[in-house]
């Protein structure tokens, strides 16, 4: 079922069955064993004190009402009524501790379990590769670590317990009536499979409706955080109009999910009471016809009419709580396609000290099978080399970089770095000694100091110090009113692009890389910024290997190789003078460039 609009369609789910979903829960549950059975138990105690109410009140009736009326003196029978009344009010007392202590235990154990499961899932998104992100908006996980993570507590904390508890009032309602009057109990029974067709064919139909719910639920969220996001662009293009009327589009998807499970949910409860007032009626007509007749004692009608009335309460129960399992479900079924989403274990296990040499042979790699971006792209660079990459936009200079670091695998070829392929190295060692600094780096919400220091490391301050004047970031933290330890607004979005960029070539410092790839900036940086940040990457390429994707004259002439991308193949290829030489591409870069 797909819903919604194109860019904010979820993913097709493949149907799973309940069973296998909620095994795949159960180690969640049996970390917490303890706490659940408890309060299993406590749950049965709780049934059984319900169950002993219309008892009670049958031997009041039996034992004391009744037989006082034929008898002159009554008062031999208040003290038994008052004592019935007294038991009554010690079974509320005891239901109101017992359910106290339930409800406190299993809330207890459905955070922990949600706290774990929360856990799992975030650690599992961050391990994913880069691609999933690109299929996948910030909304929708968003909805899976928080609103589907919440929709299964519910379940485990409401429906485990009171399933249990409910199944255990249906069974012991049903023995009871059996032992008092085995007509009587036929009477009731008669309405059983109809209750059982109309929950059938309810959840049969909700949890359809539920899957759309969620799948609603998601695209908004996601299409929420999209507009957000993109807020400056949306006003600056005046595009706010035709977002309202995609978001209206999403919103009635919605609305109409929701008239349908009111819908449901409105024809099932009038249902199921009208089935109850049916067994009602069977029960007073029929045992009240044996009662007139003395074949019934009043005492057990009483308790009939009662258990009848209690039957009906876990049936309807039992439906409300379905429908929390059936949100649980497609919420479990979401939460498990993240889980079942491969992490990259390409990685192998080597560490990568040094570099002697990185080498393409015949790589070629496709987004989207079929469609190739990189066509056999061969080169070879050599310790301390730098290499220029130019080309047009879209010629794939960013996808080339993407596969050094891993972020997508190659389709074709191989890639070697000091001979051996980039799958032996461990993702993060490779990751670790590849100082990758973007057009438009990313900081995280924290201090610059935590920014520029790598995680985990002690840096004293004259190294530190150093980096900070090496990088040219110097004076812009001595700007900062916190100097280093300012707390900078997620993603960094109060700096300037050139300040963030300054940032990250000290954090690119700081990690004492083996190989620089920077993506020079096509957008505007002022000239005082782009000449600090020209003096700060080249005192970064120092002495070490680099591969710059070009947009500057200056950087793609100083560099030792050049290469030239055009629709994903090498169309020229070595030194300055050799380019220039050849009058293509690259000289008319030079000639234009210089005008
Ligand atoms: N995640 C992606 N999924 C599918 N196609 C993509 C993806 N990223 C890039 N492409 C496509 O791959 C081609 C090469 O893109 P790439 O970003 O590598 O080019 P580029 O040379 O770096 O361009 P620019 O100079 O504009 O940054 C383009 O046609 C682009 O549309």
């Amino acid at each position: 079922m797909k819903f919604g609009l194109g860019g904010y369609q979820e993913e097709e789910l493949k149907k799973q069955k309940d069973i296998r979903l909620l095994a795949r829960f159960v180690p969640l549950l049996t970390k917490n064993i303890t706490m659940i059975v408890f309060s299993i138990l406590l749950m049965v105690l709780l049934s059984l004190l319900d169950i002993v109410v219309p008892f009670v009140t049958r031997m009041v009736v039996d034992d004391y009402i009744m037989p006082s009326m034929a008898d002159p003196d009554k008062s031999r029978y208040l003290m038994g009524a008052f004592w019935g009344g007294i038991a009554l009010f010690g079974v509320a007392l005891a239901r109101l501790i017992f359910s106290f202590i339930q409800i406190m235990v299993m809330e207890y154990a459905g955070q922990r379990m949600m706290h774990e499961l929360r856990i799992k899932v975030f650690s599992h998104i961050q391990a994913l590769p880069v691609s999933f992100f690109t299929k996948n908006t910030v909304g929708r996980l968003a909805t899976r670590v928080t609103n589907d993570i919440q929709n299964m507590q519910e379940m485990f904390t409401t429906v485990i317990t009171f399933v249990m508890k409910d199944l255990f009032t249906l069974t012991g309602i049903i023995i009871i009536v059996v032992a008092m009057d085995v007509k009587l109990s036929l009477a009731l029974f008669f309405v059983i499979p109809l209750v059982i067709f109309s929950t059938w064919f309810f959840s049969r139909y909700s949890r359809a409706v539920f899957r759309r719910l969620r799948a609603n639920i998601a695209e908004i969220n996601s299409m929420f955080s999209e507009s957000t996001g993109g807020i400056r662009v949306i006003q600056l293009f005046s595009r706010q109009k035709q977002m309202m009327e995609q978001f209206k589009e999403i919103n009635h998807e919605n609305y109409l999910a929701g008239v349908s499970q009111v819908k449901i949910f409105g024809l099932f409860m009038p249902v199921i009471d009208l089935l109850s007032s049916f067994a009602l009626a069977i029960v007073i007509f029929y045992g009240g016809g044996r009662a007139v007749s003395e074949a019934l004692s009043l005492g057990t009608l009483v308790a009939f009419i009662s258990y009848t009335k209690m039957f009906f309460r876990p049936v309807r129960d039992l439906s409300e709580k379905h429908n929390v399992l059936q949100n649980a479900l497609s919420s479990g079924e979401r939460i498990t396609q993240i889980l079942d989403k491969k992490v990259d274990e390409t990685g192998g296990e080597l560490a990568l000290d040094g570099l002697k040499s990185l080498e393409f042979k015949h790589v070629g790699f496709a987004y989207t099978p079929g469609e190739d971006i990189l066509k056999d792209i061969s080169f070879e660079l050599n310790a301390g080399e730098s290499l220029a990459i130019l080309g047009p936009t879209g010629s794939g200079k960013t996808s080339l970089i993407n596969l050094i670091v891993k972020f997508y695998p190659r389709n074709r070829g191989e890639i070697r770095i000091n001979g051996k392929d980039i799958d032996d190295y461990t993702t993060w060692a490779l990751r670790n000694k590849i100082a990758l600094v973007t057009q438009d780096p990313y900081l995280f919400s924290g201090t610059i100091r935590d920014n520029i220091v790598p995680p985990g490391t002690i840096m004293d301050t004259a190294t530190l110090d150093a980096i900070l004047e090496r990088s040219h970031v110097r004076s812009l933290i001595d700007h900062m009113p916190k100097g280093l330890d300012t707390v900078l607004s997620q993603g960094g979005s109060s700096l300037s692009s050139g300040e963030r960029q300054l940032i990250s070539i000290a954090r690119a410092f700081a990690r004492e890389p083996h190989l620089i790839i920077f993506d020079e900036a096509t957008s505007y940086v002022d000239t005082e910024s782009e000449e600090k940040i020209r003096l700060a990457t080249e005192k970064l390429k120092e002495n070490r290997t680099s591969i710059t994707i070009a947009h500057r004259l200056r950087s793609a002439m100083t560099a030792d190789r050049i290469m030239v991308l055009k629709d994903g193949e090498i169309i020229e290829y070595g030194d300055h003078g050799t380019l220039m030489a050849e009058k293509g591409f690259y000289y008319h870069f030079q000639t234009l460039d210089k005008d």
